[in-house]
């Protein structure tokens, strides 16, 4: 007699279990949820961007694919609820080169990233992510720079590329000093690299603040609820007349840390469409402020090659930002 009812009725039990199983487990266990809701994250963009490879491949490797991109990313936001407000993106400088600086707190930060990321700009990102399958290849593909943190010398030398390739080729870069994701509420001590760079290009620095993601997002709790709350902001460049990367060139941003701690406004709390990106300009005023402390000026005006003690950022091509009164 036949016992082995054959692999189709098994397939079909399978099936009900899980579509049993799944629903059960995204109710009852917040683990279970942020599983799910990371696996599909990264599934969704690995998806996207297969979608993506062949129309930026017409183009070959141009940071211009990175509109694409950004174009194909924006509506995640509304997959995982998320109500995006940017307030402040008038602090980019209209045209011309110069290196954005940002806290680091997750992958989620692509949603942030990709609602205020300027025209012609690319990030630097750690070399694996070049091995993320088809992101990987997405990202090649839109000018993503790609550096290898345990190579220093070979980073540095990348930096000093792109420092040229900043101002021949009029792009702007995204770097995130810490180096690395951090979520434990404050900020990391910055590396280096994003400052040389724009010290060595003479361009300005653009701050960013991405607020905590406490509300809704954390790693190490497996927790990503529904309602969240997400501020990205640009803050208005320092002044670079005179910037130096003299020592101690990159205390921790504090600004940015409690700024990141936030709380949402309170309408937006129980709502699950409607964290929100915002930038308010009492933290702005703070925010610049603390960058400016964070790089001492120096009045020693000298050459376009940098030393460790002495960087300088001549007055040339940034003469339109004006904050005397941080002076
Ligand atoms: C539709 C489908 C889409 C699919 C695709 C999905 C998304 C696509 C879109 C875009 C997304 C991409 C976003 C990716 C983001 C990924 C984010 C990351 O990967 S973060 C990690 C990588 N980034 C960084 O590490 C940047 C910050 N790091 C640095 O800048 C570092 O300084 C460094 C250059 C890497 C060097 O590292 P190190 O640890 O050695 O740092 P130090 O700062 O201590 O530097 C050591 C020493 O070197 C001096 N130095 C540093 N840089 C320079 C330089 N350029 N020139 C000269 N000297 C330099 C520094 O001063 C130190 O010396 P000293 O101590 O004597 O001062
Ligand atoms: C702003 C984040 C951009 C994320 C791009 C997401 C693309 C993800 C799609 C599928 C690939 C799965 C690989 C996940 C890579 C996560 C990217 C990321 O956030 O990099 C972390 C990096 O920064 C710092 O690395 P570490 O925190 O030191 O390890």
């Amino acid at each position: 007699m036949e016992l082995w009812p054959g692999i189709w009725p098994v397939l079909l039990l399978l099936f009900l279990l899980l579509l049993f199983l799944l629903p059960t487990l995204w109710f009852c266990s917040p683990s279970a949820k942020y599983f799910f809701k990371m696996a599909f994250y990264n599934g969704w963009i690995l998806f996207l961007a297969v979608l993506a490879i062949p129309v930026c491949a017409v183009r070959g490797r141009n940071v211009e694919n990175m509109k694409i991109l950004r174009l194909m990313l924006l509506h995640i936001k509304y997959l995982y609820g998320i109500r995006v407000e940017v307030r402040g993106a008038h602090h980019f400088p209209p045209s011309q080169p110069y290196v954005v600086v940002s806290n680091h707190q997750s992958s989620l930060d692509l949603l942030g990233m990709m609602e205020v990321l300027p025209g012609r700009c690319v990030p630097i990102a750690k070399r694996e992510l070049l091995w993320a399958g088809s992101a990987g290849l997405a990202c090649w593909l839109a000018g993503v720079i790609f550096i290898d943190r345990k190579r220093t010398g070979d980073a540095i030398s990348v930096m000093s590329e792109v420092a040229q390739t900043l101002l021949t080729q009029d792009v702007r870069v995204w770097v995130f000093p810490e180096g690395t994701r951090n979520h434990n509420g404050s900020m990391l001590p910055f590396k280096r690299g994003a400052f040389h760079l724009a010290v060595q290009a003479q361009v300005p620095i653009v701050p960013i603040v991405m607020s905590s993601y406490q509300d809704f997002y954390c790693k190490k709790e497996r927790r990503f609820t529904s309602a969240g709350f997400l501020k990205t902001s640009p803050l208005d460049p320092p002044p670079c007349h005179h910037l130096s990367l003299r020592d101690p060139p990159l205390a921790p941003w504090t600004d940015i840390s409690s700024r990141r701690n936030e709380s949402p406004p309170k309408r937006l709390h129980g709502s699950s469409l409607d964290p929100m990106i915002l930038l308010d300009s009492k933290l702005q005023a703070a925010g610049k402020k603390r960058l400016m402390e964070a790089i001492p000026l120096s009045h020693n005006f000298s050459s376009s090659s940098p030393s460790k003690s002495s960087l300088l950022v001549p007055s040339k091509g940034v003469s339109t930002f004006t904050c005397t009164h941080l002076h």
